[in-house]
């Protein structure tokens, strides 16, 4: 059993938390939390074992009536993998604890790309992270570019990959984000971050990519245009799709036109906090005109990046390879959609 750490208990945390206690072959050694607030009370209803991310503030737990199970330090000691699911930023300022305690460690997607040894998705570049001491998981939009990329790259080639990202201003929990009543191009400047960060999982691959931000909470969409090497039809793109488990294609006769409706569709499925782990595809969009395809895809900012998280576990310790690790990781977390089925 890989005992696993979370560091940061906040929208990822807690979600890889779940994650980790739902896979046969890891067990959650705790979680750290910076103050006693509702999110640390759930973890302790949950049993999570609570560990005060800052000693300074440790007290404050038991004066909310909160047990700890100690500092942060403790749980990095007895960890086998930390996951660090910190704010943007002081991930970087926590690597020196795990490099202290010799305890590889999972960075995300907000981290620059030199706070690990390699980004990683776990459909494009699983292998480059086996055995490596660290890993960051690249964000919630690099990581749905990256899973659609790597099956057209594989059985097309891609000659250049044009994508417009629409962002969600923030999550339904940040109520201090914005915009509020406004459509900023963000970054202004082009490429966005996100081009970029696919090159850090694909490093020869030729790709624009233009972001915004918008009045939303639910999820990013995003408008691809990928020009492949070689031929391909619509048809044959919805098969090669199908084949991937953590790609959903919206049926045409599903009536979801948009985030909302995709969850209230998770919900109504049962999913934990109405999480879509998997890319939702327009299927009705997927079009090629000659070697151009074109796509609308949504990306459910919260939960798509934590099987990845899970299979990054399993790559630093080396105990599956991709397949594997990405099967156990679905049949664990109920990771596919079967529409109709
Ligand atoms: N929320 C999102 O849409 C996504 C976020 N990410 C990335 O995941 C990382 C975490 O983001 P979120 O979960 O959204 O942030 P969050 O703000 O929801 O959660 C972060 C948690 O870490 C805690 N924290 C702050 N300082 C800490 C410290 N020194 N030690 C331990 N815990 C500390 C905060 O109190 C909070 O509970 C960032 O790198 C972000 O860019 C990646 C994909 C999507
Ligand atoms: O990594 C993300 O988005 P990004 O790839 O657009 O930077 C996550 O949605 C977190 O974004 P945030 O930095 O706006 O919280």
């Amino acid at each position: 059993m890989t005992q696993v750490g979370v560091n940061g208990y906040g929208t990822i945390g807690k979600r890889v938390a779940d994650a980790v206690t739902a896979q046969p072959d890891m067990e959650l050694a705790g979680v750290a939390k910076t103050r006693p607030n509702f999110e640390a009370e759930t973890a302790t209803r949950k049993g999570y074992p609570l560990y005060a991310a800052v000693p300074e503030r440790a007290d404050q737990f038991g004066e909310a009536g909160l047990d700890i199970a100690g500092e942060v330090d403790e749980l990095v000691a007895a960890a086998d993998v930390i996951v660090d699911c910190t704010p943007s930023g002081i991930g970087a300022e926590n690597r020196s604890l795990y490099r202290e305690h010799d305890t590889p460690a999972i960075f995300q997607g907000g981290e620059d790309a030199d706070v690990a040894d390699v980004s990683f998705n776990a459909r494009a570049n699983y292998e480059n992270a086996v055995g490596a001491d660290s890993a960051r998981v690249v964000s919630c939009n690099t990581t749905g570019l990256s899973r659609i990329l790597a099956p057209l790259d594989e059985t097309y080639g891609v000659e250049k990959a044009r994508v417009t990202l629409v962002r969600r201003g923030g999550d339904p929990g940040q109520t201090g984000r914005g915009p509020i009543d406004d459509i900023l191009p963000d970054p202004v400047t082009i490429p966005s971050h996100h081009g970029p960060d696919v090159n850090t999982i694909f490093p020869d691959l030729n790709i624009d990519t233009l972001g915004m931000k918008v009045p939303a909470t639910l999820m990013h969409t995003h408008s691809v245009n990928v020009t492949l090497e070689s031929d391909a039809t619509a048809a044959a793109v919805r098969d090669l799709f199908a084949d991937e488990t953590r790609l959903f294609q919206i049926p045409a006769d599903a009536d979801i036109d948009g985030a909302g409706k995709l969850k209230e569709f998770a919900h109504d499925a049962g999913r934990p906090r109405g999480d879509l782990w998997e890319n939702c595809i327009w299927s009705e969009s997927i079009t090629v005109e000659e070697r151009d395809l074109y796509l609308f895809q949504a990306i459910h900012q919260e939960s798509d990046v934590v099987p990845e998280n899970i299979d990054a576990v399993r790559a630093l310790t080396g105990t599956a390879d991709a397949a594997e690790s990405m099967a156990t990781t679905a049949d664990a977390m109920g990771v596919g959609i079967d529409y109709g089925r």
